[in-house]
């Protein structure tokens, strides 16, 4: 179940429009669509509910918050014929990403018959003239295979970027329809670059599709590749338990990414109940004292002999002390690194006590995310790149294609990037956690 704490009002879920979508769609005339089952929505019938459980009307008879469905419409706002489209991917790299160009190559191309596609290289700069980075033609023939390949094909970078600058280009190149996979940054940025169409005047559609296997994305249950991110995370972990369980005192300590949201090392411990002490940035915990976590492993050794604890790379920031924190090209803080100061700890713990500790640490780091999509995420990356396409070709913009309680929906921007999602300490995935590590509290104050 989503957990949401905030209000959302019925306004903030409206997705804004090019202009009217007078052109029949090519969808409705391909031969026998009724024998292809394909469901035309009907666009203002179609929405899901922000909060399944609350559907009945308020006091004043407001309908509670819900997202409009995606899917295709009868009638679209671009001729595919005229239409230039583009693809950025910005930020890290995720499982998934060149599926998802695919998809959306593909279904321009052959469902709507739009020829003329090209792929930005590295993110946001494929922007910026000065760079240097020639634009790529996307067609069937030049995405034929990338879908099995780790990593992205198009490149991505972080940084920023001047938002007039990249409109410019926007403009220059004639682009119609631009599709922005990325994550929170890149919303923002997103954001930004539709704002400034918007004051240009310029009925250029922005759709974007949310990309981090962090999974932090505000109404967005699950991002594509977080569970691929899972998958490798678990790999590392089984590695750090057999190590641990082959020596006397062993411990496993295995570090995830995961900056703000612990959600790949909350879903990897779930998926091998082999760990002992899951750490997040969500949750706070000491080291030191009755309660902390040193004291914490020493009962678990005495009593088991061997252990394992996964960290987010988020957790414990409190143990560096940086008033002046140092941050990334994207404004991202450059977090301590959690993993090797939990080993040094570790170590000398133990040592201090004169006992024998058989210590391996495990950083798995970018391998979690470079690897090629499972077969879960190409699918839902084939889902996600049709949605996006039917919303763009429609006319919406400003919108980000969404998986909510189990439907494809679309949210407006703003709505995505008002809050960071987090794993909440009191909620159903936490409560998992601990019952699978049988942890106790970590924090010495009641
Ligand atoms: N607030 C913002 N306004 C405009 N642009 C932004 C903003 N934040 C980030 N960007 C730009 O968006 C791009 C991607 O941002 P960032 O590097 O933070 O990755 P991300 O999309 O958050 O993905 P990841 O999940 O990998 O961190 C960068 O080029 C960055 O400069
Ligand atoms: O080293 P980079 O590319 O800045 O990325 C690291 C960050 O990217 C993420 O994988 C998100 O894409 C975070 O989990 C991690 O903190
Ligand atoms: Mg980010």
């Amino acid at each position: 179940m989503n957990e949401i704490k905030h209000t959302v009002r019925p306004e903030d879920t409206l997705i804004p429009a090019l202009g009217p979508a007078k052109i029949v769609n090519p969808l409705t005339t391909m031969k026998a669509p009724e024998k292809r089952g394909f469901t035309f929505l009907d666009d203002d019938s179609a929405r899901v509910l922000i909060n399944p459980y609350s559907c009945e009307p308020d006091a004043d008879g407001n309908l509670p918050a819900s997202l409009e469905k995606a899917g295709p419409r009868r009638h679209i706002y671009f001729d595919p014929t005229k239409l230039k489209a583009a693809i950025v991917t910005c930020g890290g790299m995720c499982p998934g990403i060149n599926s998802l160009v695919r998809s959306i190559v593909l279904q321009l191309y052959y469902m709507y018959g739009v020829r003329n596609i090209v792929g930005v290289r590295y993110g946001l700069q494929g922007f910026i003239p000065s760079y240097g980075h020639d634009f790529i033609d996307l067609n069937p023939k030049t995405v034929q295979s990338i879908h099995g390949r780790g990593g992205s094909f198009l490149g991505m970078s972080r940084g920023p970027q001047p938002m007039d600058e990249i409109v410019d280009t926007l403009e220059r190149q004639n682009i119609g329809l631009l599709f922005m996979i990325g994550g929170d940054g890149t919303l923002h940025a997103a954001q930004s670059i539709h704002q400034e169409i918007t004051n240009r005047g310029l009925k250029i559609g922005l759709v974007a599709i949310p990309k981090t296997i962090d999974n932090d994305i505000c109404f967005v249950e699950m991002t594509f590749g977080f569970q691929t991110a899972v998958e490798a995370a678990t790999r590392a972990i089984l590695g750090a338990h057999n190590e641990a369980e082959g020596a006397p005192n062993g411990l496993g300590l295995v570090k995830l990414m995961g900056r703000h949201s612990g959600f790949v090392a909350a879903h990897a411990t779930l998926a091998l109940t082999e760990v002992n002490f899951c750490l997040v940035p969500e949750v706070d915990f000491d080291l030191d004292g009755p309660n902390g976590l040193l004291q914490a492993l020493n009962n678990r050794m005495t009593a088991r002999g061997h252990a394992v604890v996964v960290v987010a790379e988020g957790a414990g920031q409190k143990f560096f002390h940086t008033d002046h924190a140092e941050k990334d090209p994207s404004g991202n803080v450059r977090l301590g690194d959690i993993g090797t100061y939990l080993r040094d700890r570790f170590s000398a713990h133990f040592a201090d006590q004169g006992v024998e500790l058989n210590q391996k640490y495990i950083d798995p780091s970018y391998m979690v995310r470079s690897v090629p999509a499972n077969s879960g995420d190409r699918i839902f990356t084939g889902f996600l790149g049709h949605h996006a396409v039917h919303a763009g070709m429609s006319g919406r913009t400003g919108l980000l294609i969404s998986l909510w309680n189990n439907h494809y929906v679309h949210a407006p921007i703003p709505l995505a990037i008002c809050h960071r999602k987090k794993i909440d300490p009191c909620g159903g995935l936490w409560r998992a956690v601990l019952e699978s590590t049988g942890q106790p509290s970590l924090k010495n104050e009641a």
